[in-house]
C-alpha cells in the first residue's frame, strides 16, 4: 500500500492538513445528474446500466468530477454513499436484501478506488439518521430520538465499511442531534472498527442543530475518558454556513483543545427540504484563504467543501493549506 495509514501520517507530520474534495451530490447534480429523489446521490449507482455499461453516461460523470477534484488538489477523497444506507436503499429502490446491498456498496467503494488511485486516501461516508427524513439540517428526531435504534440503522453501512482495505476512513457526515452523536460515541472498536471521524451539523448561530452547545458536546467527548473509542481519528463540523464556520470550529477548538479537527463548509446557500433546491443566503463575507487559515490556526487536519463547493472552490482550498502550513 502506498498509503500511510492516517493516524501515522497525522502523527509523524504535525502540520500536514489533508485537502479533502467538495460536495458530491451536488456538483453530480451540476454535472446533469437528477439527485432530488428519496437515495439523493446515491441515486446513479443504483441503475445497472452504470455496472454493465463501462461508458455509461452517469459513470463517465462520477469518474470526471472525482478526476476534477483531484486536478484541483484534492488527496482525500469520498464515497458517494451520504444517503445510502440500507433502510434507505430498501425502501426506496429495488434493492432489497442485505446480499443485494452489500454487493452494491462493495461495487461502489471499488470503483470509488479505482477512480482516485491508490496514492490518494478515501473515506466511506454515511449520512445521519435524519437523512432519509431529511432532517439533518433541523436536528428534529421527533418526540423521542434518545430511543431511536441507530446502531440498527447504520450497522449494515459499518459493517461493508469496516472491512472494506479500500477505505481508510470512516466518515459520519451532517449529524445535527445529540442523541446520535452519543450513539455513535458509545460504539467501541468491535463496532467501529477502523479509524472514522464524526462531522457535526452546526446552525449559523454557533449551536448542534438540535441546540446542543460546543461546551457540551467537549463535556460529552471528555466524559467518555477510557471508554472513547480510540479509532475516533477528528471531529469536525460539515455543511454549515461558510461564513460562520470559521467562529463554530473556534468554539468546537476551545471547548476541546487537543482534539483533530476537521472542517467542510457548504457554499452558504440553503437548502429546500420540499422542493430540494438550494436558495441563495447571504454573501460570502470571507474568502478560502481567509477561512482555511482560521481553521488550521484552530487544528484542522482536513479541510474541504460540502455542498455546493465544487472543484473550483477545491483550487482555492489547496492554495490555502499550500500557503499556510
Ligand atoms: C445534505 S442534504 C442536501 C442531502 C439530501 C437530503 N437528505 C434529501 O433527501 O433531500
Ligand atoms: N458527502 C456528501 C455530504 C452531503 S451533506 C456530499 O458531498 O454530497
Ligand atoms: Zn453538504
Amino acid at each position: 500500500m502506498v498509503r500511510l495509514p492516517l493516524h501515522e501520517l497525522f502523527f509523524k507530520n504535525p502540520h500536514k492538513v489533508l485537502v479533502l474534495d467538495g460536495g458530491q451530490g451536488t456538483e453530480m447534480e451540476n454535472r446533469g445528474i437528477k439527485v432530488a429523489n428519496p437515495v439523493w446521490s446515491t441515486i446513479p449507482f443504483v441503475d445497472r446500466s452504470f455496472w454493465e455499461d463501462k461508458s455509461s453516461a452517469h459513470r463517465r460523470i462520477v469518474e470526471g468530477m472525482f478526476d476534477d477534484f483531484m486536478k484541483a488538489g484534492a488527496e482525500i477523497l469520498m464515497t458517494v454513499t451520504y444517503q445510502a444506507s440500507f433502510k434507505s436503499l430498501s425502501e426506496n429502490t429495488p434493492i432489497k436484501t442485505l446480499p443485494a446491498y452489500t454487493n452494491l456498496l462493495t461495487k461502489i467503494v471499488d470503483f470509488s478506488r479505482e477512480c482516485i488511485g491508490e496514492d490518494k486516501y478515501l473515506i466511506g461516508t454515511i449520512g445521519p439518521w435524519g437523512a432519509h427524513v431529511c432532517c439533518e439540517f433541523t436536528g428534529n428526531y421527533g418526540p423521542h430520538p434518545e430511543s431511536i435504534n441507530y446502531y440498527e440503522y447504520f450497522r449494515p453501512q459499518l459493517e461493508i465499511f469496516n472491512t472494506n482495505d479500500n477505505l481508510d476512513l470512516i466518515g459520519f457526515e451532517t449529524i445535527p442531534n445529540v442523541h446520535e452523536l452519543k450513539a455513535i460515541l458509545s460504539w467501541d472498536e468491535s463496532i467501529l472498527s477502523k479509524p472514522f471521524y464524526i462531522g457535526l451539523s452546526v446552525h449559523e448561530n454557533g449551536v448542534l442543530r438540535d441546540g446542543t452547545t460546543m461546551e457540551q458536546i467537549g463535556d460529552i467527548i471528555k466524559g467518555l475518558g477510557n471508554r472513547r473509542n480510540p479509532n475516533l481519528l477528528l471531529l469536525g463540523i460539515n455543511c454549515v454556513s461558510f461564513n460562520e464556520s470559521p467562529d463554530i470550529l473556534e468554539s468546537l477548538h476551545r471547548a476541546l483543545p487537543d482534539m483533530p479537527l476537521l472542517a467542510y463548509p457548504n457554499s452558504g446557500e440553503v437548502y429546500d427540504t420540499e422542493k430540494k433546491i438550494w436558495n441563495a443566503n447571504s454573501d460570502k463575507l470571507n474568502s478560502w484563504d481567509t477561512v482555511v487559515k482560521r481553521y488550521i490556526d484552530y487544528g484542522a487536519r482536513i479541510i474541504g467543501g460540502c455542498c455546493r463547493t465544487s472543484p473550483a472552490d477545491i483550487a482555492e482550498v489547496s492554495a490555502a493549506v499550500k500557503k499556510y502550513t
